[in-house]
């Protein structure tokens, strides 16, 4: 259930907005009002019900902005801390019911409810669960809906809403409708064309974090390859046998070794197997399939059709999906392959245009691009690739049900690749894999589910109500570059605003922001001109962020996969990072002895009072988190040295 069960959201409403962005311009020429000291336990309603006292971030200007605490417009009545509606738009007021998925794309009011609500995963989470399941009328997606919407008559109305069922409020452009079916305001929408992607060549290989001093170490990780007639691993990317083009921009990303992962990945996907893999955090698993993918569409090229990719990424996040996007771009610079992105929370009509000029190489998230698939807009009658990018991610987000409808549509091409990443390999994605996957060889780097041995890890046991005041005095020692990982999407909200008023520059990241929000919020916090980002679990997995030096966990997260990749956002390809986390003994007992058995595993410190809790870990190393291949008659023994290619015979 989500805490933002009762929040206030109001409609979108042209003139509102324009009243508002004259509200915003008013409030950036006032001062910041002063911080005041509210305790963690603070009430969200009664802040949000409050007298126009709160926070407001410096730069309010609705485009990754701030929080506008001070409602002295009058709409809607609302005021005080107004977490979720952060951009500036629309008033008070309202009910928001039982949306609280995000951008989740139910039903009216009702319906349609993610699995894990609660954690904010990724507003697209639930993906395509047209189940009835949760008590909801309206049922998974609604039908086509607001046609008579004001946002659309002005656009000339001919982008219909459809329906939304990725929850990815992936509609036409995410501008679905406020009034559920009880009257009950939805969330904020807008309507979000992204910024055109960059060409200058310095920009795109700009992205990517350098290796650090660990790198070399990586060569001593325990790597486990199974499977009939494993190709075996590469040393060099030369001898990767990549197209001359990807080997250029190889180099220009600064690549020297290939990581474990594309050692044993690379030939691997080049011999045409599909591949399950499990690898830590930040090893380098977006360039595994990127590279191989890129030189074979260029190797045995394919005319080009209108809506059919030759390879489809599929990622369970907007952002990584972003990031992934821009890597293959990267990859693929000065090459003809066409490279386009559907995700949801942006314009559908936008993201058609863009694919109708074709694309080699599509990533999407799972909703969005089922969204397009049901419209006969893509088809996979050409695909020879098909990704399913932190398969056990999409899994909790509860997007098997849309990974199966993909990977078993009628017009996927019968000759193509599949390859499974996932950081963890309990028992449905295996049985996925089984599924999915042909003869494939299954690897695992690491232990399969441990935290990567670069990132030192404290743990600090503090109460609810001291957490506040030990993060600032953690701030004051250094902020640059800290990500505060927190449960909800309240709690982001309230920090962000908190700090915002503090010599801390914050912003934050959180299913509830909208899309723009989100990605200026991601920009901020990568250019340095926000030092803090608070961040809810959807920015816990596979974002890749230079300089993220400190991560936060100022609540601990409910289960142990996400602690690790949490922290996993530094420390990344051979560099230092660090971690700090907050152990409130009364919420966070649960998960002591799995923290232990990750704390120990990376070769960490176990402060005195976790070991006096101790016990009742379900974490058991590799075997616990399924690091074995569980196939029958598959040589599942040794471990693979990489420098001794003999080994793999
Ligand atoms: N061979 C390499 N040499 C140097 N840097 C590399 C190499 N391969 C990848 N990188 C860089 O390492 C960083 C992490 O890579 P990537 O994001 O693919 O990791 P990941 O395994 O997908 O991490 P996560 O599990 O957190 O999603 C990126 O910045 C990437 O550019």
């Amino acid at each position: 259930m989500s805490d933002w069960e009762d929040e206030p959201v109001v409609p979108e409403r042209t003139d509102q907005i324009r009243k508002l962005r004259d509200n915003v311009n008013r409030d950036n020429k006032e001062p910041p009002s002063k911080s005041k000291e509210w305790s963690d336990d603070d009430k969200p309603n009664e802040n949000r019900q409050g007298d126009g006292n709160g926070y407001r971030e410096r730069r309010a200007n609705g485009e990754g902005g701030g929080y506008r605490a001070r409602r002295e417009d009058g709409q809607g009545g609302g005021g005080g801390y107004r977490g979720r509606r952060d951009d500036g738009q629309g008033g008070g007021g309202g009910y928001r019911g039982r949306r609280d998925d995000g951008e989740g794309g139910g039903g009216g009011g009702g319906g349609y409810r993610r699995r894990m609500d609660n954690n904010d995963g990724d507003e697209e989470g639930g993906g395509y669960r047209g189940r009835n399941d949760e008590g909801g009328r309206g049922g998974g997606y609604r039908g086509r809906r607001n046609e008579n919407d004001e946002y659309n008559r002005e656009r000339g109305g001919d982008e219909r809403r459809h329906r939304d069922r990725d929850g990815d409020g992936g509609d036409m452009n995410n501008n679905r409708d406020d009034v559920g079916e009880e009257g009950e305001k939805q969330k904020a929408r807008e309507f979000y064309i992204p910024p055109e992607p960059t060409n200058d060549e310095t920009e795109v290989f700009s992205t990517g974090i350098s290796s650090g001093i660990n790198f070399a170490k990586y060569d001593n990780i325990p790597v486990k390859v199974t499977g009939e007639n494993v190709p075996p691993p590469i040393k060099s990317f030369d001898q990767a046998r990549l197209r001359g083009s990807v080997l250029e921009n190889v180099v220009k990303s600064g690549y020297v070794v290939p990581t474990p992962i594309q050692k044993v990945s690379i030939p691997v996907i080049a011999e045409g197997r599909d591949l399950m893999a499990c690898a830590q955090t930040g090893s380098g698993k977006t360039a595994a399939f990127l590279l191989p993918i890129l030189s074979n569409i260029l190797d045995e090229s394919h005319d080009l059709e209108i809506g059919k990719p030759q390879a489809v990424i599929v990622s369970p996040t907007r952002e990584l999906a972003i990031q992934i996007f821009n890597e293959a771009r990267k990859f693929a610079y000065s090459t003809y392959l066409k490279i386009s992105i559907v995700y949801g929370g942006t314009s559908f009509k936008y993201q058609n245009e863009c694919i109708t000029k074709g694309c080699h190489v599509l990533i999407a998230t799972p909703g969005r691009l089922l969204d397009f698939v049901d419209r006969t807009f893509i088809t996979f009658n050409d695909t020879r690739f098909v990704v399913l990018d932190e398969a056990d991610r999409m899994l909790d987000m509860g997007f098997s049900d849309s990974m199966r409808k993909i990977m078993h549509h009628q017009t996927m091409r019968a000759e193509h690749q599949t390859l499974m990443f996932s950081a963890t390999f309990p028992e449905e994605i295996q049985r996925m894999a089984g599924e999915f996957l042909r003869n494939y060889v299954f690897v695992t780097i690491g232990v399969v589910g441990g935290a990567c041995s670069d990132v030192q890890q404290t743990i600090y046991e503090v109460n609810k109500f001291n957490k506040r005041s030990k993060l600032m005095e953690i701030l004051r020692e250094g902020a640059d570059g800290t990500i505060v990982f927190v449960e909800t999407k309240r709690a982001a909200d309230f920090l962000a605003s908190f700090f915002s008023e503090t010599e801390f520059p914050t912003t934050s990241i959180h299913g509830d922001r909208l899309q723009s929000q989100r990605e200026q919020a991601l920009r901020d916090f990568k250019n340095g001109t926000m030092k803090v980002l608070i961040a809810t679990s959807v920015a816990s997995r596979g974002l890749d962020i230079k300089n993220v030096k400190h991560v936060i966990n100022y609540d601990m997260p409910s289960n142990i996969d996400d602690y690790v990749h949490r922290i996993g956002r530094t420390g990344r390809v051979g560099n230092s990072g660090r971690a700090t986390s907050f152990f409130d003994p009364d919420q966070d007992r649960a998960i002591a002895g799995d923290l232990i058995k990750i704390l120990e595993g990376s070769g960490q410190e176990v402060p005195d009072f976790l070991k006096e809790m101790g016990g009742g870990a379900s974490y058991c190393g590799g075997s616990g988190f399924g690091g074995i291949d569980v196939r029958r008659g598959v040589n599942n023994a040794n471990p693979v040295n990489l420098e001794d290619e003999q080994d793999w015979d």
